[in-house]
């Protein structure tokens, strides 16, 4: 249970709650047991009443007296009942909304790696745990609790009445307590195998969803779907395993449990026989004992959905354990102002790679100063990028701003000043007023309408339905690719970032796009550093300083004009190649 205290443990300010759930569970348990003792004591003063030993008068005043107290005790079970259920679900309630922001919270701060190497319907199966964890947890307090100290109680009293029943009944609960833990021990690897598959399934699900267009332009349907259907049927004979399993164990407690309630019948009887009970004694022994095998069935259930959680459990802490590689040292300093960024003999490798995506780069860069990222396709210029945004640090090297590591700065403060349009634009499921402001939130629409201006994204935005508040849908589906494009633009303007980072910011626009867009770039970019990759070389001939990448190395650097000295150069070549229109054979020449 291990997993499942550790989630506990992820909420504690609930503890308190937890416990005055338990003691009105208690409360609730206590007038359970009571209750047959009042069928009891009006057996009695029925008995004695036909055997003459008291009036009716007196018959009658014993059992008003009785019934006043039957009543009370039922007002009781109603009102701590409803105590009960509210505490319950409040929380649940708590628990689930608190729980869920702490793992969300969580997944805030894991490391890029971790989502590039996930499944993303993994982790929302995962995520969706949360529900299942704490709905056992309300379940618990909502009922269980109170009939797991009913039933103790009831031991109790039958260990004090009749010993021997009491005996009896304490194996039945012991024998019912331990097989439901046992079996929680054997179905461990089932429980384990079909959620792990369960989880598959949903990540199959969703990586097919969002390769849909893909998947359908391929005719990969059948393709996806057997791979489907190989899961799902694993997870059918995983799940049968562990069917086989509980339904042993059950069959085996009803076995235990008939039996054992057959015997405490036959005891009872036999002595009652000996004339050593009361007609009161006799039913209070046997409602009891029939009371603990009811009860004892819901118990064993719930140990037995225990190991259940505690599968799905382990799945969460597996979840929340990943530590994100990227983590602030302790005491970071704040970075307000870039002033120089270097790259000191950089290489890297991605987790698991052999050869490594940057070998040995070096480069300088000064506060204003552009500089433009080229070569080839795969040559390592988005990593430079994600490593300078401390998406990964460098294998072997340093990256200095203004002098100092990278890492000894407050990751949040180094992002805070940089702008950054991606090759691969994100939008959220949102109006596009939303996506541009989500880089400064809280701002004006006076000022998103100026950065959506600025990114030449006014005339398509005005031309939509909602203008500002239409929204763009999954990722931005709704928006063709340059569209995406402008509205990311505009968005890192309204940041009014020191650093701008353009990862092929203008790939998805027409020439004459282009050429708009270039424009509000440049002006962005006047007086700020930038750090721009771009394909089509003509977009950053004014560049600071151009540095030219091939295989993870820098194989040459300079200016636009110094580097075209060079004829047999790669960045010569390449600009050759584009002016004269023959992309095709860039590749074949690489
Ligand atoms: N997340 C990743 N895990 C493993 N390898 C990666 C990952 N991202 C990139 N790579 C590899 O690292 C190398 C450099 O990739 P990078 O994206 O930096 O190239 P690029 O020059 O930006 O390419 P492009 O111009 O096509 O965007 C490539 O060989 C690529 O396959």
């Amino acid at each position: 249970m291990k997993n499942l205290w550790r989630c506990i443990q992820f909420i504690p300010e609930y503890r308190g709650k937890l416990l005055g759930v338990i003691a009105v569970g208690t409360v609730l348990g206590v007038i359970g047991t009571a209750t047959p003792y009042l069928y009891k004591a009006i057996v009695d003063v029925v008995a004695r009443l036909l055997s003459s030993s008291i009036s009716r008068d007196e018959a009658t005043n014993s059992v008003l007296i009785i019934l006043a107290v039957f009543l009370l005790l039922r007002v009781g079970v109603v009102v701590f009942g409803a105590i009960q259920n509210r505490q319950a679900d409040d929380l649940w309630l708590d628990t689930v909304s608190t729980f869920r922001q702490r793992v969300f919270d969580n997944m805030t701060q894991k490391s890029i790696d971790y989502f590039e190497k996930t499944r993303v319907g993994e982790i929302m199966d995962r995520f969706g745990n949360i529900t299942t964890i704490t709905m056992w947890l309300s379940s618990l307090t909502d009922g269980v609790l109170a009939s797991f100290f009913q039933m103790i109680l009831i031991v109790g009293v039958l260990l004090w009445k009749a010993p021997v029943v009491g005996v009896i009944m304490a194996a039945v609960l012991v024998l019912n307590l331990w097989i439901s833990y046992r079996t929680v021990g054997w179905t461990k690897p089932y429980r384990r195998g079909w959620q792990a598959l369960a989880g598959r399934m949903t990540g199959l699900l969703a990586e097919m969803i969002g390769n849909i267009a893909t998947v359908r332009s391929f005719g990969g349907e059948p393709a996806v779907k057997q791979r489907y259907d190989n899961t799902q049927e694993e997870w059918k004979v995983t799940r049968g395993k562990l069917h086989v399993t509980e339904w042993r164990s059950e069959q085996a407690l009803n076995f235990i449990n008939t039996f054992g309630v057959f015997t405490a019948v036959v005891y009872t009887t036999w002595i009652a026989l000996q004339g050593a009970l009361s007609a009161g004694d006799i039913l209070l022994i046997l409602t009891l004992s029939q009371m603990l095998i009811t009860t004892v069935g819901p118990i064993a259930r719930q140990i037995n959905q225990a190991g259940e959680i505690e599968s799905t459990a382990e799945r969460l802490v597996e979840l929340l354990d990943v530590e994100s590689d990227i983590q602030d040292r302790p005491n970071a300093r704040q970075l307000v102002q870039i002033d120089t960024i270097e790259f000191d003999q950089v290489s890297f490798w991605y987790p698991g790679k052999d050869s490594p995506a940057l070998n040995k780069i070096s480069f300088h860069l000064q506060a204003g100063q552009t500089a433009a990222l080229v070569g080839l396709s795969g040559s390592g210029k988005t990593t430079i990028v994600k490593l300078l945004m401390r998406f990964y640090d460098p294998t072997q090297g340093r990256i200095l701003i203004n002098g100092i590591d990278l890492r000894d700065y407050q990751q949040r403060s180094v992002r805070a000043l940089m702008g950054v349009v991606l090759q691969d634009v994100a939008l959220f499921n949102d109006s596009i007023g939303e996506n541009i402001a989500f880089a400064r939130p809280g701002a004006q629409i006076a000022d998103v309408r100026k950065a959506a201006k600025a990114a030449h994204a006014e005339d398509f935005i005005n031309k939509l339905d909602h203008q500002y508040d239409t929204v763009v849908g999954e990722r931005g589906i709704k928006l063709s690719g340059g569209e995406k494009q402008r509205v990311a633009i505009a968005r890192a303007i309204l940041k009014d970032p020191q650093l701008i980072i353009l990862d092929e910011a203008t790939s998805a626009l027409d020439s004459e796009s282009e050429e708009l867009v270039q424009q509000g770039l440049d002006q962005l970019r006047t007086g700020r550093t930038s750090v721009v990759i771009a394909h089509r070389l003509s977009t950053v001939m004014n560049a600071d300083q151009i540095l030219v990448m091939q295989n993870g190395l820098i194989v040459e650097k300079g200016v636009h004009e110094d580097l075209l000295k060079e004829p047999a150069g790669l960045y010569a070549r390449l600009f050759s190649l584009q002016t004269q229109g023959r992309h095709l054979s860039l590749a074949r020449q690489a």
